[in-house]
């Protein structure tokens, strides 16, 4: 059977890793941080931390030794924050097989060097970009880890290791269609974080359907304009990664960016969201990267910076809204092609 490494015992790490073990082609070890939580996957089938209330695939094994989750791994799946990737990366790096396929789930900029995720990857492994692959979508863990229905988007340059890895998570519940582009499925994941941020702070300032399906959509031009400038394929955007995760995540409560958002909006500060966030909320320090990304590459992301305004420089809300209206009026469609 291939051998699947997944690192990052989280929500996603652990949804995606019973995904991959119901599916049935693979052995699936799971690294953990903390030696009581693997310790409890093992012996119960459970993550307490994540999902008390789900029974995991048995099959599924966790550990705390990267040396033994990443031994003979044909697929190793990165499933930590963002910001602390490349840190995680360079202590793996002597446990991970050159020959591995390398699959991020990670929806997020680094900070400082604004480089995707994969290029991160690249940058500390030299693995080849054919050996290089993303899994995104509206795949909101608490769902996925409850076997409900949903779909995602695997995408790699190299057609046929996208279709190894659709492969190994096809399960009863989960259906992945495979992309040859990475930028675009990547870049998709990313901002959509960024964009239900935004959302969610509408919602916490008490406005209704209009303002948020205004928000979806005009977050998802501007996901165009810096997706297409990094030569990524406009229609990925109409997609899976792009409008199916921004929909889903901008809709949703078990969303932590659009939390973390409604609570800015309902009159919490950043310091006070941040301190009670346990989980990930990768919009909060990707906003700035992404707003970065866009300036270097002459795009307007005006959402995204409003957000950045409010995240970073303590814009209140209602001042951002006001910010955010009185921009000159444009057509619908610019800078983009
Ligand atoms: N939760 C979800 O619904 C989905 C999350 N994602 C993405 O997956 C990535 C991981 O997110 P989640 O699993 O949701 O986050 P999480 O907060 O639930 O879990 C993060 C995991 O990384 C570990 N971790 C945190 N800091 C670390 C560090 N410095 N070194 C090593 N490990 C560290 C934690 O112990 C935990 O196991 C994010 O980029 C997120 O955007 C993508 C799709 C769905
Ligand atoms: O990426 C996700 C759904 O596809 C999860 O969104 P949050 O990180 O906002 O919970």
């Amino acid at each position: 059977m291939t051998k699947v490494a997944i690192l990052g015992g989280g929500s996603w790490g652990t949804a995606f890793a019973n995904v991959v073990a119901d599916a049935g082609l693979a052995t699936v070890t799971l690294w953990c941080r903390r030696p009581e939580l693997a310790a409890a996957i093992n012996d119960t089938h459970i993550n307490p931390d994540y999902f008390p209330q789900v029974q995991l695939n048995p099959e599924l094994h966790a550990t705390t030794d990267p040396a033994q989750a990443l031994a003979g791994a044909e697929f190793v799946v990165l499933a930590v924050p963002s910001q602390s990737l490349r840190d995680n990366l360079d202590a793996w790096r002597p446990h991970i097989p050159p020959d591995a396929v390398i699959v991020s789930l990670i929806k997020g900029v680094e900070l400082g060097t604004t480089l995707r995720m994969s290029e991160v990857v690249r940058s500390v492994l030299n693995h080849p970009a054919d050996q290089v692959a993303v899994v995104s979508g509206p795949n909101l863990a608490g769902e996925i880890a409850e076997r409900q229905p949903a779909t995602a988007v695997v995408a790699c340059p190299h057609e046929a290791t996208a279709v190894r890895l659709q492969h190994i998570c096809k399960a009863p519940y989960f259906r992945p269609y495979t992309h040859t582009d990475l930028v675009g499925a990547e870049l998709g994941g990313a901002v959509k974080n960024v964009i239900a941020l935004a959302v969610g702070v509408a919602v916490g300032l008490g406005f209704g359907d209009n303002a948020k399906a205004s928000l979806i959509t005009r977050g998802l031009a501007e996901t165009v304009r810096l997706a297409v400038a990094l030569g990524a394929d406009e229609h990925t955007l109409a997609g899976l990664a792009g409008m199916g995760d921004l929909v889903a995540t901008c809709s949703s409560p078990l969303s932590r960016n659009r939390t973390f958002g409604e609570k800015l909006g309902s009159g919490m500060s950043v310091a006070d969201v941040i301190a009670e966030t346990r989980q990930t909320a990768e919009g909060v320090r990707s906003a700035r990267a992404i707003s970065a990304l866009a300036r270097d590459n002459g795009v307007d992301m005006p959402i995204t910076e409003t957000v950045v305004a409010m995240v970073d420089e303590g814009l209140p809300p209602e001042e951002a809204l006001v910010r955010f209206m009185s921009r000159s009026a444009k057509p619908e469609r610019y800078g983009v092609g």
